[in-house]
C-alpha cells in the first residue's frame, strides 16, 4: 500500500515537473530571463531558505569576505565533505582544502545547522579584465540559513568565519625569523629583515628537568591564554624571560622551542647594531603581536655590568661634573644606555602591541647589572644548566632512537654532579649514532674525566640580594632623559659592542 502510494507522489511530481519544464521552455523563448528570474523569485519565496551570495570579485577589487570563507571552508569542515579540492598554493608548505563545486558543506553554528556551496559560474565579461581568473568564469560561495535564523545568526555566525579564518591563517602561514638592519632609523621603512623560520627544537627535543620543562610550558599557556587577566590587571600583555646558564645548555634551543609552541615570529634584536635608545625604540614598534622578542648574550653585547664601577671610572675621569663618560655631550644619546633598555623591557613603550614575549640570554648572569634583574623586571629566570640524567634520556631518543639500554643505570652514576653540557653528550651521541652501545660507552669514558659541576658552578640568582637593588632600581620613563646627578650618570652605563667588555663571546661547547 505504501509503496502504491510513494508511486504515486513521485509520479504526481514527474509529471509537475514535465509540465514545469514545458511552460519554462515556451515562456523562456517568448520571456527571455525575465521568466527564470520570476521562477527564481518565486520559489526563493516560499523556501523556507535564506541564501546569501559571497561572490570572489566586487567591482573591481577582490571580495574579502570571499576569501575568510575560503579558508574556514579549508579547516577540518571542508575536509569532512565527499568531494573536496586539494591544493598547494606556490611556496607554501601545508596543503588546503575545499569544497568542490556545488559539493555542499555542513556547518553547525550554536547547535544551528547552516550550508555552504561553491559555485563557478560563466558569465560574460564586457569590462576589463582585473584578475588571472578567466574573463568569463566567476565564483562564489552561498551561504543557505533558515529564513527564521537569519536574522538572529547571520550577524554573530560572519564573524565566527572571520575570526576562525584569521586564526587558521595565523596558525598555517609560515613563521618569520627578523634580524635587525644595521642604522635603521626614522627616514627608513623597515627595520627587520625576515627569512623564514624553520628550526627543529621544539619542547619535546629540549633536553632539561623535565618538571621545570612542563611549568614553562604551563607558564607559556597561561600567557596566550590571558588576555583578560592581563587587561583586568592593568599590565601589558608580554612576559620576560631571562635564560642564563653555561654555554650549550639550549638557551637558543630554548627560544626556538618557545616559538615553536606559540607559533610566534621571532624578532633576533642584534644589539650592538642600534645606535641610540630612540632606535631602539623605533625597533620595537615594528614588531609585531604575537611575537618572541630577543637579546642574546646580553652581557656580551650590553656592558650592563657594574654600574657603580663604570660611575667610578667616569667620576675619576671628570671629577668635577660627576658627569665623566668619555664622551662629550654631543654623543650623549647616540648609544643605547642601560635605562633604555629598562625601558624597552618594561617601561612606558614595552606596551605598545600585545602578546609578546621578550628573552634575554646570557651566560654570564653575574656580570648583569642588578637593576636588569630585580623582582619584576624580568618575569622568570631561568637556568639551563648542566645535562642531568633526564636531560640524557632525551638526548638519546632524540639521537640515537634509544628509550632504554643496559647501560642507562652506569650513565646514570656517572652523569650525576658532572658539568658536561647538553650539547656535548649531543655531539657525543650522534658521533657513533650507528651503533647505540659504542655511543654509550664513548659517553662513559668521558663523563669519567668531566669536571664536577661543583668545579664549575652555575651562579644562581640570589633573589634576596635582588630585593636590596630595589633601592636603586631607576625611574624607567626617564630614560632617554638628559641627566645631570651623578648617581644617573651611573645608571646610564653604556651598552658597546661585544668586544667593549673586553670578553670574546664563548660560542658552544663547555667552558675551559
Ligand atoms: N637542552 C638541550 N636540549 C636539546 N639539545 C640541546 C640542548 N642544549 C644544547 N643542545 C644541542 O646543542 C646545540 C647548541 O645548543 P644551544 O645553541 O641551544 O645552546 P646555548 O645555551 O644557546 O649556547 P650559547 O650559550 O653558546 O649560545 C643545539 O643545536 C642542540 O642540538
Ligand atoms: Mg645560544
Amino acid at each position: 500500500m505504501q509503496g502504491a502510494g510513494s508511486m504515486e507522489f513521485w509520479t504526481f511530481w514527474a509529471a509537475m515537473l514535465g509540465v514545469l519544464g514545458f511552460f519554462r521552455n515556451i515562456l523562456s523563448k517568448e520571456y527571455g530571463n525575465t521568466f527564470d528570474s520570476w521562477l527564481h523569485r518565486a520559489l526563493t519565496y516560499f523556501s523556507p531558505y535564506a541564501f546569501v551570495d559571497i561572490p570572489e570579485f566586487e567591482g573591481a577589487g577582490g571580495n574579502e569576505i570571499y576569501e575568510f570563507v575560503q579558508s574556514y571552508l579549508s579547516s577540518s569542515t571542508a575536509s569532512d565533505a565527499q568531494h573536496v579540492n586539494l591544493c598547494r598554493p606556490k611556496n607554501a608548505s601545508q596543503n588546503t582544502f575545499s569544497p568542490a563545486p556545488l559539493e555542499t558543506v555542513e556547518d553547525t553554528f550554536t547547535g544551528t545547522k547552516v550550508w555552504w556551496k561553491r559555485s563557478v559560474y560563466i558569465r560574460q565579461s564586457t569590462g576589463i579584465q582585473f584578475s588571472d581568473v578567466p574573463n568569463d568564469e566567476k565564483r562564489k560561495y552561498t551561504l543557505k540559513i533558515r529564513k527564521k535564523d537569519r536574522d538572529r545568526l547571520l550577524e554573530p555566525y560572519v564573524q565566527h568565519v572571520v575570526d576562525a579564518a584569521k586564526s587558521i591563517k595565523e596558525r598555517s602561514r609560515d613563521r618569520l625569523l627578523y634580524t635587525n638592519i644595521k642604522g635603521s632609523n626614522y627616514f627608513r621603512k623597515k627595520s627587520w629583515e625576515a627569512v623564514p623560520f624553520k628550526h627543529p627544537s621544539t619542547f619535546d627535543t629540549l633536553a632539561m628537568d623535565p618538571e621545570l620543562k612542563e611549568d614553562i610550558k604551563n607558564d607559556l599557556l597561561e600567557f596566550t591564554q590571558g588576555k583578560e587577566f592581563y587587561q583586568r590587571a592593568g599590565k601589558p600583555w608580554k612576559r620576560g624571560y631571562l635564560l642564563y646558564g653555561p654555554p650549550g645548555t639550549g638557551k637558543s634551543s630554548m627560544i626556538a622551542a618557545i616559538a615553536n609552541f606559540l607559533q610566534y615570529d621571532i624578532y633576533d634584536m642584534e644589539l650592538t647594531e642600534v645606535t641610540s635608545n630612540s632606535e631602539l625604540r623605533q625597533l620595537l614598534i615594528q614588531t609585531t603581536n604575537r611575537s618572541v622578542v630577543v637579546i642574546e648574550d646580553i652581557d656580551c653585547s650590553a656592558d650592563l655590568a657594574e654600574r657603580a664601577k663604570a660611575r667610578k671610572e667616569s667620576d675619576k675621569k671628570n671629577p668635577e661634573t660627576g658627569l665623566g663618560r668619555g664622551r662629550s655631550d654631543q654623543d650623549e644619546g647616540s648609544r643605547v644606555t642601560l635605562s633604555g633598555l629598562l625601558n624597552f623591557t618594561d617601561g612606558l613603550w614595552s606596551c605598545c602591541g600585545s602578546e609578546r614575549i621578550i628573552i634575554f640570554t646570557t651566560n654570564h648572569v653575574e656580570k648583569l647589572d642588578k637593576a636588569l634583574l630585580r623582582a619584576g623586571r624580568m618575569d622568570r629566570h631561568i637556568l639551563m644548566s648542566w645535562c642531568e640524567y633526564p636531560a640524557f634520556r632525551t638526548l638519546a631518543a632524540n639521537n640515537l632512537g634509544l628509550e632504554w639500554h643496559d647501560l642507562f643505570p652506569e650513565i646514570e652514576n656517572a652523569i650525576a654532579g658532572k658539568a658536561i653540557s647538553p650539547a656535548d653528550v649531543s655531539e657525543l651521541l650522534l658521533k657513533k649514532k650507528r651503533n647505540p652501545t659504542a655511543a654509550l660507552e664513548g659517553l662513559l669514558e668521558v663523563l669519567g674525566k668531566a669536571p664536577l659541576s661543583e668545579e664549575k658552578p652555575v651562579m644562581k640568582i640570589d633573589l634576596d640580594e635582588l630585593q636590596l637593588t630595589e633601592a636603586i632600581a631607576i625611574d624607567d620613563d626617564a630614560a632617554d632623559e638628559p641627566t645631570s646627578s651623578a648617581d644617573s650618570s651611573a645608571v646610564e652605563s653604556r651598552i658597546e659592542p661585544s668586544h667593549a667588555n673586553g670578553e670574546p663571546k664563548t660560542d658552544g661547547g663547555t667552558e675551559n
